[in-house]
């Protein structure tokens, strides 16, 4: 039987005859009584929250170099050792270096809400890394943003030492996120690894995103572990979920295993299993260096800090580097390992993941997925599969208050120095004044942004309608990108648009067959196919334009399935549509703001939504306001707002009806002059209410 042993206080399962493992007890000059001890707090960036390690709060710059010293002991991993690290060269005292085969890179993939985080936790908490009482739930969710929505919105990494065999293993944990919109995310955090532990919900079984994951782990060669989740759970069906993973996947689980991480029942197994089944790194220490970059922030003290994982070379504090997309090089003042909190070292090695920081000043310079290198000893190529994230989904965003417009810029610039997928610039429209036209990855993100620019930057702002980036082919022969429906040319210029196409796919239960495929429909969906991937179970894959998905599709798919079906979705490419400029118009005018692009046969739908929905916003004025919907001079739906108006005739007792007829026509002419130099005031609430409504609708 294998011999496990976890670190620091937990229970040992060494048998009695089982010589006590001989191993290297880490000491550091922290652990004095005189010397503070280290805590993880948060450092104080603003614009992002992240858990860095800091020492009594004592900011990065100024804070003592922990040294790290090697000593030889016979007793079991104590507090100190696991807060320090093993393989780490440090100041004079160099310690052993990790020999590569007893590292081990692993992610864990799986479904939202599945219990990736909560599992990674567990991992911590049973490896000693991170102490109970440091331990709050959902460690590696550092964001305060990620941990009351439940989700991982940025990954994170985590080094564990584990003793197996008696023989310390340095076990590296990169965290992924499980939305869609970060799938780039996920990709390069897997091209760090050589494995990844599949993590499914007992009681739910294989979802969109369990799929998609295990597609992308497989195309970067992982082993992989499956884990099956929650078995605490009364509906938890272990068998059933390892056969449905078995026919859908095609992987084998005759060796999955039964896990709760909840109630840490499997983890011993699971980190056992990690050492057996994962195979170690290669040693290419020899070549020149080649790092991974799986994540970036901006730290306010001292820059951009890098995670990256060294897949070629070595890499050394001082080194002067070059992140190879960007073409910028630096020096490297500090390098580390991620324990989770950042520990220093002199010298990292093929196969280890760390961090870096030098002076870096915006996180686009060193983004997910580049490639670093050394400056006088440059690699050939860089590292396959990178990336520019590109924006799929724009909108407005203005401040409520016109004065907070600089406020505004100061806060999307101090979010795009950690977030290089935020796009933004200035934008004015005649009704919500100045603003931002933002691009972001997806919904998600475009909903974390606003919610972080309310919440840490105590903005109110106004959000317009979510749309994509369109192509518009002029007559001209020029190809103009427009996301933004008040600059699209006008009818006469343009050839033809072209909208994003993406290919959902969607996993439900049998009996939601029909509700889905009339929502796709519905959404200008093309079917592909279905497949039953169990009895009970079936894959369900469209291609439907972009625009249409981000609006409230997933919500839909949610209700009309009463949230057993996933999906998940994938961009296709550009297709030519047939789409019209909607524009509204209040007692003539055009309103900008309120402009949409919108497929032809939905703009009747659109249109008389809006213009009714506008009619009961806008509070009546003294003379009627016709509120129009038109495309080019057509007008195709029409409302009007009533005028106010005064009795002129209550003062008229009795009298001969050419008096009152000659007191109407004066009313009426009056009316018609104020309606000429008369001026609509449209609330801001109205806009507010449309600017939903249009999510709801388009
Ligand atoms: N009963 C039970 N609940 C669990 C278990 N593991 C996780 N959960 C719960 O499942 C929910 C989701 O867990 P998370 O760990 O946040 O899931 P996740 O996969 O990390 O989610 P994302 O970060 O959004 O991708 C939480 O409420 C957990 O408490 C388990 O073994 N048993």
């Amino acid at each position: 039987m294998a011999t496990v042993a976890f670190c620091s206080s937990l229970v040992l399962p060494l048998s009695d005859n089982t010589p006590q493992p001989r191993h290297h007890r880490l000491q550091t000059r922290r652990s004095n009584s005189s010397a503070p001890s280290p805590s993880l707090s948060r450092c104080h960036i603003p614009g992002k929250i992240r858990t860095c390690h800091s020492v009594n709060n004592v900011s990065a710059k100024a804070r003592p170099r922990p040294r790290i010293i090697c000593q030889a002991t016979d007793r079991q991993q104590s507090k100190e050792s696991s807060d320090i690290e093993f393989g780490v060269t440090v100041g004079q005292d160099r310690l052993l270096k990790v020999p590569t085969s007893n590292i081990r890179n692993f992610c864990i993939i799986a479904h939202i809400d599945h219990g990736k985080s909560t599992l990674a936790d567990k991992l911590l908490q049973m490896t000693g890394t991170v102490q109970r009482r440091e331990m709050k739930e959902q460690f590696l969710d550092n964001m305060d943003l990620e941990r009351e929505r439940g989700i991982t919105i940025k990954l994170q990494a985590a080094r564990m030492r584990f003793i197996y065999e008696n023989k310390p293993y340095c076990l590296n944990l990169i965290d992924t996120p499980g939305h869609v919109d970060f799938s780039y995310e996920v990709s390069r955090s897997l091209a760090a690894c050589e494995g990844a532990l599949l993590v499914v919900d007992a009681s739910q079984g294989v979802e969109a995103q369990t799929l998609a994951n295990v597609y992308l782990a497989l195309e970067n060669n992982l082993e992989i572990i499956p884990v099956l989740n929650k078995i605490d759970l009364p509906g938890a069906e272990p068998s059933r979920v390892s056969q449905e993973i078995e026919e859908v996947v095609g992987l084998d689980c005759s060796n999955a295993i039964h896990c709760s991480a909840k109630e840490g029942i499997g983890i011993s197994e699971i980190l056992s299993a990690i050492v057996q089944r994962i195979p170690p790194p290669l040693d290419t220490a020899e070549r020149p260096l080649r790092a991974l970059i799986f994540d970036s922030y901006y730290d306010a003290y001292r820059g951009v800090i890098v995670y990256f994982r060294v897949i070629d070379g070595t890499i050394k504090k001082g080194d002067r580097i070059v992140f190879m997309a960007s073409d910028k090089d630096y020096f490297a003042d500090e390098i580390g390992v991620l324990s989770p909190s950042q520990l220093q070292a002199d010298e990292l090695y093929a196969g280890e993941v760390g961090y870096l920081s030098a002076s870096i000043r915006s996180v686009a310079d060193a983004r997910v997925g580049d490639t670093i290198t050394h400056y006088s000893r440059r690699a050939e190529q860089s590292l396959p599969g990178y990336k520019q994230a590109t924006p799929m989904v724009f909108c407005g965003l203005f401040p409520v208050d016109a004065d907070q417009f600089p406020e505004l810029r100061d806060a999307l610039e101090k979010l795009q120095l950690n977030d290089a997928a935020l796009e933004f610039e200035a934008e004015s429209s005649s009704a919500m004044g100045f603003g931002f036209r933002c691009g972001f990855l997806g919904l998600l993100h475009m909903e974390i942004v606003q919610e972080r620019l309310e919440r840490e930057y105590n903005l109110t702002l106004i959000t317009t309608a979510p749309s994509v980036v369109y192509r518009v082919n002029c007559i001209n022969g020029d190809t103009v990108e427009c996301s933004n429906p008040s600059v699209l040319p006008e009818a006469g210029k343009r050839r033809s648009i072209e909208e994003p196409f993406v290919k959902i796919e969607m996993l439900t239960p049998k009996d939601y067959i029909g509700p889905l495929m009339e929502l796709a429909q519905s959404r200008r969906g093309e079917f592909k196919e279905m497949k039953f991937i169990t009895e009970n179970r079936a894959s369900i894959t469209y291609i439907l334009p972009l625009a249409e998905m981000v609006g409230d599709f997933f919500d839909q798919l949610k209700s009309r399935s009463k949230g057993y079906a996933s999906m998940d979705y994938s961009f296709v490419g550009y297709n030519e549509s047939d789409l019209i400029k909607l524009d509204i118009l209040i007692n003539g005018d055009i309103v900008d703001p309120l402009a949409t692009i919108v497929h032809k046969e939905k703009a009747y739908t659109v249109g008389r939504a809006l213009t009714q929905k506008l009619k009961e916003l806008i509070p009546r004025q003294l003379f009627k306001v016709p509120i129009q919907a038109s495309i080019g001079a057509k007008v195709i739906a029409s409302e009007a707002l009533s005028a106010m108006r005064k009795d002129v005739l209550a003062k008229c007792y009795g009298g001969d009806i050419t008096r009152k007829k000659k007191l109407l026509k004066k009313q009426a002419e009056g009316k018609k002059r104020m309606k000429a130099i008369g001026k609509v005031d449209v609330p801001q609430e109205a806009f507010m209410a449309v600017l939903k409504l249009e999510k709801e609708v388009l």
